[in-house]
């Protein structure tokens, strides 16, 4: 099946999938079960199954999955079996965060290049990664055939920054900003909303706590 048919939320369950058979083969744990892997990952066996089933017959009856196998097919499923550069613009703080927590990644997947606007940012090191100014980043998008961005600049500067990265050929965004970004349909919007996320959670909050605390 080709991976533009897969449902989005097949797609974002595989990468979870994958962290955990990453962890069982770290373990050297050879097999694993869709009963298993449901339990682990608070998921529903069948749906498990069913999802897998999408990229082929992977299980074997009473034995499971071959772990080594399905993590390098999921790998190849999220092309993740090939060298993935990422480029990120905006080195402020959450900037910085993801490029250095990228660079103790094993994975395929890396920020390769750092971009700000902000001229004493330029040339300043974030690891092993140089801040370069934004006039590069149309050649060094090509010339590391980067196509996946990320924006971490502050909101009103965030439609600007993701138009020259669609300028510059990238197809997919993962945007930190808070802000809904226009794109043309074929380019991937990804919103990372860390605050929205928080919101959501308060929902979940046991009601009338405060009030038993505090005896009002
Ligand atoms: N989603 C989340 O989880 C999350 C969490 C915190 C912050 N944020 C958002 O991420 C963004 C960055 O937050 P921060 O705290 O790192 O801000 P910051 O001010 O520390 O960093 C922003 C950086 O962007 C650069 N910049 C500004 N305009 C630019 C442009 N046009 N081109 C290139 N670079 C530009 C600045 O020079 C600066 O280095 C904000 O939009 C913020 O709301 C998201």
């Amino acid at each position: 099946m080709k991976s533009d048919k897969i449902s989005e939320a097949v797609v974002r369950r595989l990468p979870v999938y994958l962290r955990f058979l990453n962890d069982l083969q770290n373990r050297e744990i050879a097999t694993v079960s869709s009963q298993e892997l449901g339990q682990r990952l608070d998921l529903n066996p069948a749906q498990i199954r069913k999802d897998l089933a999408y990229f082929g017959d992977f299980g074997r009856k009473g034995i499971g999955y071959d772990v080594p196998y399905l993590i390098e097919k999921i790998r190849h499923i999220l092309k993740l079996d090939q060298q993935i550069n990422v480029v990120l613009v905006g080195a402020g703080n959450l900037g910085q965060a993801l490029s250095n927590y990228n660079i103790y990644l094993k994975d395929t997947m890396k920020i390769t290049a750092v971009f700000d606007s902000y001229p004493p940012k330029i040339g300043t090191k974030i690891n092993t990664l140089t801040v370069q100014p934004m006039d590069e980043l149309a050649s060094t998008v090509r010339e590391q055939g980067i196509r996946i961005g990320i924006i971490t600049v502050p909101e009103q500067e965030a439609q600007k920054v993701a138009d020259i990265l669609i300028g510059a050929g990238i197809e997919a965004i993962l945007n930190f900003a808070p802000v809904i970004l226009k794109t043309p349909p074929e380019i991937r919007v990804h919103a990372a909303d860390f605050t929205t996320d928080l919101q959501s959670l308060a929902y979940y909050l046991h009601e009338g706590k405060d009030e038993e605390e505090h005896g009002y």
